[in-house]
């Protein structure tokens, strides 16, 4: 295996299957409970080592520049706590990413870059932190980031930071990005938000199969009013399925049993939207890839 590159490495979207608000805390932030899906589509990160200690970005990212990139960000903090714990400064190291996930779409892309950011650098710079130091790590910068590092399907709670592995759906999903990007702060600040629904227990949880139209998005009637194309979308795949938003949106998906059905309904999505279909997963495929030394 090569020590001084990590090319080809995945950074999955992930779906929130449901989407609960069950309260807010004393600082604003909302307390959620949620079931998180890997999904096989996502963007690409390739890693070289440097030897001048720098983090670089090598290349644009429209909307992103690199002082913001969580990726860029996420290592800075790698790279801290690698001085703190082994007492010298880290190789540096290149970052390019091939995004294909939009921003603002539920998908949690600038979380999952970030995630394979610091599991990537991790490797290549022998920093020895276990998966939940680099969540700690990641935490601050981005709620989806933990679930990206813990890498299987979950009920998340809190604000991002409880995870329980449970089993998911072994299906299809046809996506559908409407168009719009939605900021998650408008959504948890609009007044007309319910904040209150029922905690849910896993034991409460239908089998895997009939989990992606279990509970509801809570987000989504407020994406909906701010957002029309959000509702839209959502009308439009309904027919075909319990269709829902996911995370704070804009991104909207039905699950289905095989790809041929989803192929189905991929062919009838009208023209004006962007649509792809995808299939579950049910570990992270990164981490499957450095465990078994196939990068
Ligand atoms: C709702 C989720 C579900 O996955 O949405 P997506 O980002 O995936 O769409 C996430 O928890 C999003 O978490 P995160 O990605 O950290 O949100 P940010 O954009 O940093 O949050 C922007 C703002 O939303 C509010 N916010 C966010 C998360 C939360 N649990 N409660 C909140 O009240 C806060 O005011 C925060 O300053
Ligand atoms: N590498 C990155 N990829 C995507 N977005 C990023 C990245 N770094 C920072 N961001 C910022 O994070 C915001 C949320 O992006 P993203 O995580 O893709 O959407 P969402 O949280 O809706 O799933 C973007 O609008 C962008 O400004």
């Amino acid at each position: 295996m090569n020590t001084r590159s990590l090319h080809d490495c995945p950074a999955p979207a992930k779906l929130n299957l449901f989407l609960h608000v069950v309260g807010r805390r004393a600082d604003g932030y909302h307390l959620l409970q949620s079931v998180f899906q890997l999904i096989d589509r996502g963007d690409t990160l390739h890693f070289d080592l440097r030897d001048d200690g720098r983090i670089v970005r090598t290349n644009d990212v429209p909307g992103v520049p690199e002082e913001s990139d969580l990726i860029v960000r996420a290592l800075r903090r790698l790279a801290d706590a690698f001085q703190q714990r082994h007492g010298r400064a880290v190789p540096g190291i290149d970052v390019a990413i091939h995004k294909i996930l939009p921003m603002g779409g539920g998908l949690g892309g600038g979380s999952s870059d970030a995630a394979t950011a610091l599991m990537a650098a991790n490797h290549l710079w022998q920093g020895g932190f276990g998966d939940e130091e680099l969540m700690a790590i990641g935490l601050p910068l981005g709620a989806d980031i933990p679930f990206f590092i813990f890498g299987r399907t979950a009920f998340v709670e809190g604000v991002g930071e409880a995870m329980q592995p449970i089993e998911g759906p072994d299906c299809w999903y046809v996506v559908i990005e409407p168009g719009v990007s939605v900021p998650t702060p408008a959504i948890f600040t609009a007044e007309d938000l319910t904040r209150d629904t029922k905690p849910v227990r896993i034991a409460d949880f239908p089998a895997a199969h009939q989990l992606s139209a279990y509970g509801k998005n809570d987000l989504q009637a407020v994406a909906s009013r701010l957002f029309p194309p959000v509702a839209q979308a959502i009308e439009w795949l309904g027919q075909y399925g319990a269709a829902r938003m996911t995370g704070s949106g804009a991104c909207v998906f039905c699950a289905l049993p095989g790809e041929a059905e989803a192929d189905q309904v991929l062919g009838q999505v009208p023209a004006h939207w962007k649509a792809w279909k995808a299939r579950s997963l049910r570990q992270h495929p990164l981490k499957s890839l450095l465990q078994n030394n196939e990068l």
